[in-house]
């Protein structure tokens, strides 16, 4: 050979080999600060588990939003209030796709489809949101209210009768679980889920949507960054396994629907509507994609923000607040005709409730690192240009504990939303993301909270277990079971539900069960 070729032939592997192990699929972003990181890795090892918490740090260092190597992936990191504010709702329009993860969008995701909230930004995506945000508007919200009232007065009264008057300290989770569960189900298809806490149609599709939210994740799956993984990577065969089991119910609850639609048995649902309409613009995959959006949305956020809550007010620390809560909720209905257990159902007007459950949803933020973005027009930060089809990661939780923004961020105080500028100022937090992707069931999750906490806080004294070891963790990122899944998995605990007054308790959850029973 001769020595041209030789140099010629060092020059290509050396590009290649250069292109493998630092290539991204983006280019470097000039001017904005970025983290070192190694060949092929990137920052994938500094960030171990828990992204959120390390890209916390680094602002230190880097400032509000830097970039970040992960595998072949180039990510900008947005860190702070204010700087989420800048991307996320000041160039709403430039920052509204999403990207794809091989491991959500090509092994999990290729029967039903995706979510609304993995979907790339196109007419269909479009038409999907515009038809969930439709449905899920304050008006179309309040319409559901008898379907809320339903489903908390049945966790209420199972809480009741297993606590044996608070005798045995009792895990919520199941219970809120069926809570958002049904009220998605009987929204969606007309149908819920009549078993108790332990029903084996609830237990099947809240492990399944655990397990493929962990697929989902964007700290979860080193194949999603690091392509050569994907050869010998066991999870795309679990993500297959996850499938195929949601196929199962996603299949037979719409199955389930057309059955009743032909027999004239079905009841006013969305994917009904939709169905039924002949100029809907939906075709089926659409339809599924809705259905799967539907089912997943609130099952995993609205429990365990319900139930971190939960933790907190049996806390030690949280006793105060409970009772503050408490006292709060019967000030503002002290007649007993009128109690709240019934008037949350029309009207938020408890603002220290209000003020608890904006609280719960800051301290706990429960998708640590928001739903990913991709931008589709460049967009200008401080003097640097960031260009078109950028992936963003918005760490919810490290903009959510920004103390230029939140006194004491750490402290758990749902003053801050009553007396400082925070009650009226735009965005209480990011819990639900921020902007032209935000989360469309953020109405429903709200009046979800308020109902769920007014009657669960007229009902029980919580208190804390009698045994240590039931004690939660209540550490926001602590609190996580598996620290690197998409939605906060709280880690088990126990609290005691002591009844306050046991017999306009069973007053109000017959009064309930009887403006009910058509629903059942
Ligand atoms: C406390 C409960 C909930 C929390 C904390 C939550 C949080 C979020 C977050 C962080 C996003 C991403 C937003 C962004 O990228 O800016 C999102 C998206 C979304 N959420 Fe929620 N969510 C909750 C409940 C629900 C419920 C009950 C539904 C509907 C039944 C729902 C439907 C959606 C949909 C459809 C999207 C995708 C929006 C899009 O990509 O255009 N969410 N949610």
């Amino acid at each position: 050979m001769t020595l041209p070729i030789i140099v010629a032939a060092a020059a290509v592997i050396t590009y290649f080999a250069y292109r493998l192990l630092y290539g991204t699929d983006t280019p470097y972003i000039k001017g904005l600060p970025e983290v070192p990181g190694l060949p092929l890795f990137g920052s994938l090892f500094e960030l171990e588990t828990k992204h959120a918490k390390v890209a916390r740090g680094w602002v230190q260092k880097y400032g509000p939003v830097f970039q970040v190597r992960m595998g072949n992936r180039r990510i900008v990191f947005v860190n702070t209030f204010d700087s989420v504010r800048h991307f996320w709702i000041t160039n709403q329009s430039a920052l509204i796709s999403r990207p794809k993860l091989h491991t959500f969008h090509t092994v999990v995701s290729s029967s039903q489809g995706f979510t609304i909230g993995t979907s790339p930004w196109d007419e269909s995506c479009k038409n999907r949101r515009k038809a969930a945000a439709t449905a899920l508007n304050r008006p179309a919200v309040q319409s559901y209210m008898p379907l809320i009232d339903l489903e908390s007065t049945v966790s209420i009264n199972e809480l009741l009768s297993d606590s044996k008057g608070g005798e045995i300290d009792l895990d919520p989770r199941a219970y809120w679980q069926r809570y958002a569960l049904n009220t998605s189900l009987t929204l969606n298809y007309g149908y819920r889920i009549d078993g108790d806490k332990d029903d084996e149609l609830l237990k099947e599709i809240t492990d399944v949507e655990r397990g493929v939210s962990n697929f989902r994740s964007t700290s979860n799956n080193w194949q999603d960054y690091v392509p050569l993984l994907r050869l010998w990577s066991k999870q795309s065969n679990e993500a297959a396994t996850f499938r195929k089991r949601r196929d199962v119910y996603m299949d037979r609850l719409l199955n389930g629907l057309k059955e009743r639609i032909e027999k004239g048995m079905d009841k006013p649902c969305i994917t009904g509507n939709i169905i039924k309409d002949p100029g809907a613009k939906l075709n089926e995959a659409e339809l599924k994609s809705i259905g799967l959006t539907m089912v997943s949305a609130g099952l995993d956020t609205v429990p365990a923000n319900l139930i971190m809550g939960l933790a907190y007010l049996a806390s030690p620390a949280g006793r105060p607040i409970q009772e503050r809560a408490h006292a709060a909720i019967t000030a503002a209905y002290p007649d007993a005709a009128n109690p709240a257990w019934h008037a949350c159902l029309h009207e938020e007007k408890i603002p220290y409730v209000t003020a608890l459950y904006k609280e719960i949803l800051r301290y706990w933020s429960v998708i640590p690192i928001c739903l990913p973005r991709v931008s589709i027009k460049p967009i200008e930060w401080q003097g640097v240009t960031v260009p078109a089809g950028t992936t963003f990661y918005m760490n919810a939780y490290a903009a959510d504990y920004d103390s230029s923004h939140f006194s004491d961020p750490e402290k758990f105080d749902p003053e801050r939303y009553l007396n400082s500028d925070l009650s009226v100022s735009g965005t209480p937090h990011y819990a639900y993301g921020a902007g032209s992707r935000m989360c469309v069931g953020s109405h429903l999750a709200n009046r979800e909270l308020f109902t769920a906490f007014v009657r669960l806080i007229s009902a029980f004294e919580f208190t804390p277990p009698k045994d240590r070891r039931d004690e939660p963790v209540l550490d926001c990122l602590e609190a996580n079971a598996i620290p690197t899944s998409l939605t906060m998995e709280p880690k088990a605990f126990k609290i005691g539900f002591k009844p306050r007054d046991r017999g306009a308790l069973v007053r109000w959850i017959s009064e309930s069960e009887e403006r009910t029973k058509e629903l059942r």
